[in-house]
């Protein structure tokens, strides 16, 4: 009989585990069977035994019983304090050496980061499952239907996925999840639509399937005429497909550590385990398999049938993957484009672009890396594989512009083919083809259009694109999407995003309208790294004044916004920080999505400041004064610089108003300083301030704002208190006199001095999570929030702080799969069975 061990764990335990002397593990040290039998430790063996003759010696049920109870204890504690009780599981005899916990009820992975095999079962896990929470110690992954899908899109077959997990996890991989991979997987990837030669084909290796699809009724009335046939020929060779910018455009391998122009090289990674180990391994049965897998069978669809087809292979589970085999189009005109030859693109990215090109193809799909971390780039290298004409689709008419330089600084593409189409420039390129920059607002627009926008657009959708390029895709509505790759045809699509997460929980349609996730950056490891700056991050408490925490009271309309936002200890703590920063040598950028409070602040600080209503030429003198004047250490900025904005030389950002409860500004306005110049200097810290009014709404909106970055691995540190903030020369409003003043001149503003910016060349910023917050006040689940001493956070020593501990985006989710539900429920139906070992 096989041994068994109980597991139990935390998933919330942020500490490493003791690790025995023979931890050092490498994949060759597990023990590589993916059954487990008789090959445990004796000790195992004993207690084993040991168990079995318990189980003699008490009367069967008594026992059980008993552990029910326990278990049914443990649960409810479990329950009770958020955390998974995995006791239920049976420990493989070398668990210690395996990195991943895998929890079958909830469908959730825990990979222990400390693990010497965490770098490799990461990078299979982003490709694999959802990463929830990625804290220093312990991260969690969820495994969901669209991850699954994005996996299979990236080529992953359901047996690797499965092995993988197996060899990795501490206990014997649970048949639930077996089943799981094994039932969602099955029709995933088996279909393809493909342009080749400028017509469109559905494809797959598995006949059977086209026979299927063919019997359909909707689907076979699509395909009609001389090419209702099916075609079955060889399969393209795999692979081989060279991305610009990376070593192997040289003809030598890069590998993931290497050296770049910006980036030393991963001396410290030697010894370790190399990073495609268990792919290789994985992959090394599918060799033998290669012969047999040569054959695919297709159909050709007319340009009309694709939707109908595309949505009813959908209705018929067998989602349709798109891929462009542009070395193969000879119909569309090819774009001369290449990077420049000092451009290097960075691991990451080319690990995100190699998702896009693996077979040769490119793939349609969303990439998700940190803010700052350089998607520009990797848009610009995909346009320059792919080679064809090009549009991209931009939120702002500012990103638009510097879509454009970037294309002109990083590749050696003609100036005079790349043109802007915005409401004030309506360029077409001069050759056959080129690169089309644009806004969602401008293509998508039903207002009638200006003679110029009407011939623009019909130069846009009179024509073939090899590839759209769709930046900051989470903004952007589905029916948008809809929209846009309706009126332009494009043969493959790329979006690109820094937080794939929407308010209102949309973000799965992307799936379908541009395609699955490729790839998702882990932000701590980028940081480490030396490509993203290191931030430490803390809000700030600011008492409210009696005058005004009265008023605040009393008010009940959209006022009391105003109220919390102009509060004088806020515009106090403000000035404090400037001054300390300032003196540091610290560049500063000051949020307000409050225009009245963005103007109050920054005139009585005396410091520039650009809101929706500056002019751009005024905008381009302001950000020219920041980056070049050593004069102009500080500016304002309303929520038209959330985004986008390349500001590297900013160091510190403070934040006094904000977009209610949005995860995503909060995520999109740290991004301004992770681009920081200064990241690589020895002990470089960004600093990301947010002031909250204590005892408001503000403080429910701002551990909502946070949640998405705590499950990043930031930790936000409280400071209740501003050492020194009372000796601050000419301190604002430090007479009541003074401060009583300000309350009647805001008192005096109308309801709509309150509102936060509305930005016209960001359509797309719907009011999110403000409805709810506003009427339930602070929320019950509420942070747990210690007390302690700030030591480390140099911009502000010997400040009080108190330490957020919790992963919020789980407490602000709390939904399940309904498939895990029916999972949950038939699980308990069945008899817990005894896993061998
Ligand atoms: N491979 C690279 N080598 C050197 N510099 C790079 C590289 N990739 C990106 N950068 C630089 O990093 C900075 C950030 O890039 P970029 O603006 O594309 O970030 P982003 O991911 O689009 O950010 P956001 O989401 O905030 O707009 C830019 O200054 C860019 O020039």
């Amino acid at each position: 009989m096989a041994s068994k061990r109980k597991a139990s764990t935390s998933s919330k335990s942020t500490r490493p585990a003791k690790r025995a002397a023979s931890g050092a593990a490498t994949p060759q040290s597990i023990d590589s069977s993916d059954e487990y039998s008789a090959e445990g430790s004796e000790a195992s063996e004993s207690e084993a035994e040991n168990l079995s003759r318990a189980v003699n010696t008490f009367s069967g049920s008594s026992l059980k019983s008993r552990r029910k109870e326990q278990s049914h204890t443990l649960d409810r504690e479990a329950k009770l304090n958020g955390i998974s009780n995995l006791s239920y599981l049976s420990l493989k005899p070398d668990h210690e050496n395996r990195p991943l916990w895998v929890d079958a009820r909830k469908a959730r992975i825990t990979l222990e980061h400390f693990s010497p095999l965490a770098n490799q079962a990461q990078d299979f896990l982003t490709t694999i499952a959802e990463p929830l929470s990625r804290p220093e110690f312990l991260h969690e992954y969820a495994l969901t239907v669209h991850s699954l899908y994005a996996a299979v899109s990236v080529g992953l077959v359901p047996q690797d996925i499965i092995n993988f997990l197996d060899r990795l996890s501490k206990t014997p991989l649970p048949d639930e999840i077996r089943n799981f991979i094994l039932d969602c997987t099955q029709a995933f990837g088996k279909v393809k639509l493909v342009l080749k030669h400028n017509r469109y084909f559905l494809e797959t290796p598995d006949n059977k399937v086209l026979q299927k699809l063919m019997q359909d009724e909707i689907i076979s009335a699509q395909i009609t005429g001389e090419t209702a046939g099916i075609i079955t020929e060889k399969a393209p060779k795999m692979g081989g497909l060279v991305i610009p910018g990376t070593k192997d455009a040289a003809g030598a391998r890069q590998q993931p550590g290497a050296a770049t122009a910006d980036r030393p090289s991963d001396d410290d990674q030697a010894g370790k385990p190399k990073e495609d180990d268990i792919y290789m391994t994985l992959r090394e049965d599918d060799d033998d398999d290669d012969d047999d897998a040569t054959q695919i069978h297709s159909v050709e669809i007319p340009k009309d049938g694709v939707e109908p087809v595309q949505k009813r292979c959908l209705e018929l589970g067998y989602p349709v993957l798109e891929e462009y085999d542009f070395h193969n189009d000879q119909v569309n005109a090819n774009l001369d484009i290449d990077l420049k030859p000092n451009t290097t693109i960075r691991p990451y990215q080319e690990k995100s672009l190699s998702k896009m090109f693996s077979n040769g193809r490119a793939r349609s799909g969303i990439i998700v890396l940190p803010c700052g971390a350089g998607k520009t780039l990797v848009g610009i290298t995909a346009a320059c594989t792919i080679r064809k004409g090009i549009v991209i689709l931009c939120t702002s008419s500012m990103s638009v512009v510097q879509w454009k330089n970037e294309f002109l600084k990083w590749s050696n593409i003609n100036p005079n083919d790349i043109a802007i189409f915005t409401s004030d420039n309506k360029e077409k390129f001069s050759g056959n083809t080129g690169i089309i920059v644009s806004t969602y607002s401008m293509v998508t627009q039903t207002r009638a259009r200006s003679h110029d926008a009407a011939k623009m657009m019909e130069f846009m959708t009179g024509r073939e694109w090899g590839l759209m390029i769709l930046d900051e895709v989470h903004v952007v509505p589905a029916s948008i999407f809809r929209k846009v790759t309706h009126s332009i045809a494009t043969h493959s699509k790329l979006g690109l995003t820094a937080t794939l997460l929407r308010e209102d929980d949309k973000i799965t349609d992307l799936n379908f309208l541009i395609g699955p996730k490729l790839y998702e950056a882990n932000w701590m490891e980028l940081a480490d790294q030396g490509h993203i700056a290191k931030v430490q991050c803390a809000e700030v408490w600011c008492p409210m004044t009696t005058e005004f925490y009265q008023e605040y009271l009393r008010e009940t309309s959209r006022k009391r916004a105003l109220l919390y936002i102009m509060n004088p200890r806020k515009f106090q703590a403000c000035q404090f920080l400037i001054n300390y920063h300032e003196n540091r040598g610290d560049k500063i950028i000051v949020f307000s999505d409050n225009v009245f409070a963005l103007e109050a602040y920054a005139k009585k600080l005396r410091k520039y400041f650009i809101f929706g209503g500056t002019g751009q030429r005024e905008r381009l003198e302001i950000l020219e004064k920041f980056q070049t004047h050593p004069e102009c250490k500080t500016i304002f900025l309303s929520k038209i610089g959330d985004t986008s904005l390349d500001l590297p030389e900013a160091t510190c950002l403070i934040q006094i108003s904000s977009h209610y409860g949005s995860r995503r500004q909060e995520a999109q306005r740290l991004g301004r300083i992770l681009r920081a110049k200064r990241r690589n200097d020895e002990g470089f810290n960004a600093f990301f301030y947010s002031l909250v009014s204590k005892d408001t709404q503000e403080m429910y909106y701002s551990s909502k704002r946070q949640a998405f970055l705590v499950d990043q691995g930031y930790a936000f540190k409280v400071i209740t208190h501003l050492q020194g903030i009372e000796n601050t020369k000419d301190l604002a409003f430090a007479s009541p006199a003074e401060r009583r003043e300000l309350l009647q001149q805001v008192m005096l503003q109308n309801e709509t001095s309150a509102d936060v910016e509305r930005v016209d060349d960001d359509l797309f910023s719907a009011r999110s999570g403000g409805n709810k917050a506003r009427s339930g006040g602070m929320s019950k689940k509420g942070v747990k929030r210690n007390a302690g001493m700030l030591s480390d956070l140099s911009g502000a020593k010997d400040m009080a702080y108190i330490e957020y501990n919790k992963s919020r985006n789980k407490e602000l989710k709390g939904k399940h799969n309904p498939f895990f539900k029916k999972l949950a429920r038939d699980e308990q139906k069945r008899k817990q069975q005894r896993l061998e070992i």
